[in-house]
């Protein structure tokens, strides 16, 4: 039964420049829509269609260099926190496979003179491709910028005051994560459970995507059946990650969701995506908020840092040892 399904399409100027009724309207429809389903799409994000087209190209670029170049840049010490992780590397939870990726990612800049400077590395940047290094800065900076606003919006839903997150996620360990869904020559010669992204749940408070107008993006419903999502145009989606889901005692809800491959005359073909994983500084507090603890909904998860919950996710995900 497909009823249950809620993803929205809610327009965000509706939210920063609206009657008092449409930001309520906003706050309400986002929370509704996090608390059923754990996916929206959003349009008037920010990003402009040129923007986002430049971001194509370069990331295009960049994933066509030969392997030699793209291995210079693999920074396992850094458990792929930075720069180039290849194909093989990560895979989902409980998968026993890889996923059928390869991708970069950067981290926070930060750029006054908050401490928190010194713990996050450095971000690498590609030398053959300066443009890449510029516009991929810009989207992160973009996507941070629309992704505070949702999460002002969500906090109005909570009944939380509307700057909650605020000091939270300033220089937060944001990642923008370019990836590439690579052309699979044979088939016939990858393992039965081989897929583009095994199904998962994100990490972080809140991802925000580009690339979802492109097929294989599909989430699990609360019936146990896979749905597909499919943005419009240059739509952003945005989910729910777990670290949310723990703050709010399951209120809002991490959805698994996995990138299916596509069909056999397809597979010769890649997918690009670049998800932004909206991430809180690494002392934010995660235990359960007061307010999500009632009677009929006992406190679910332990108190924990977003800092320790990160290490022990990158862990099971292969990416750090
Ligand atoms: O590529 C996509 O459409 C989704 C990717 C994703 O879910 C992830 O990287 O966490
Ligand atoms: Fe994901």
């Amino acid at each position: 039964m497909v009823a249950s399904v809620n993803i929205p399409r809610l327009d965000l100027h509706d939210y920063l420049y609206g009657s008092e009724e449409q930001k309520e309207r906003f706050s309400d429809d986002i929370g509704k829509a996090f608390n059923e389903t754990g996916f929206v799409t959003i349009t008037n994000h920010g990003l402009s269609k040129e923007l986002i087209s430049e971001l194509y190209t370069e990331v295009k670029n960049f994933f066509s260099l030969p392997e030699e170049a793209k291995l210079k840049y693999e920074k396992p010490e850094l458990a792929g926190q930075r720069g180039y992780t290849s194909k093989g590397r990560e895979k989902a939870k409980d998968a026993k496979t890889p996923d059928l990726k390869e991708f970069w990612q950067i981290g926070q800049f930060v750029e006054d003179d908050d401490p928190v400077k010194n713990s996050y590395p450095d971000n690498v940047e590609v030398s053959e491709y300066p443009g890449f290094n510029q516009v991929t800065k810009k989207v992160y900076q973009q996507l941070e910028k629309a992704g505070k606003h949702l999460l002002n919006a969500i906090s109005v839903y909570l009944g939380l005051s509307q700057d909650y997150f605020e000091d939270k996620v300033h220089n937060g360990n944001s990642i923008l994560r370019a990836i590439h869904y690579f052309p699979i020559e044979n088939p016939d010669d990858l393992p039965a459970d081989a897929v583009r992204a095994g199904a998962h749940e994100d990490i972080n408070l809140i991802t925000l995507l580009i690339g979802a107008s492109a097929d294989g993006l599909e989430v699990l419903t609360r019936e146990g059946e896979w749905f597909a999502i499919k943005a419009q145009g240059e739509d952003i989606v945005v989910n729910v990650g777990d670290m949310l889901q723990r703050l709010t005692n399951n209120k809002l809800r991490s959805t698994t969701h996995r990138v299916v491959n596509p069909p056999r005359q397809l597979m010769k073909t890649s997918r690009y995506s670049v998800p932004f994983f909206l991430h809180p500084k690494a002392k934010m507090d995660l235990s359960c908020l007061p307010s999500c603890v009632t009677d009929a909904h006992p406190k679910a998860y332990n108190n924990i840092t977003a800092g320790e919950y990160l290490d022990e996710r990158l862990r099971e995900i292969g990416l750090k040892k």
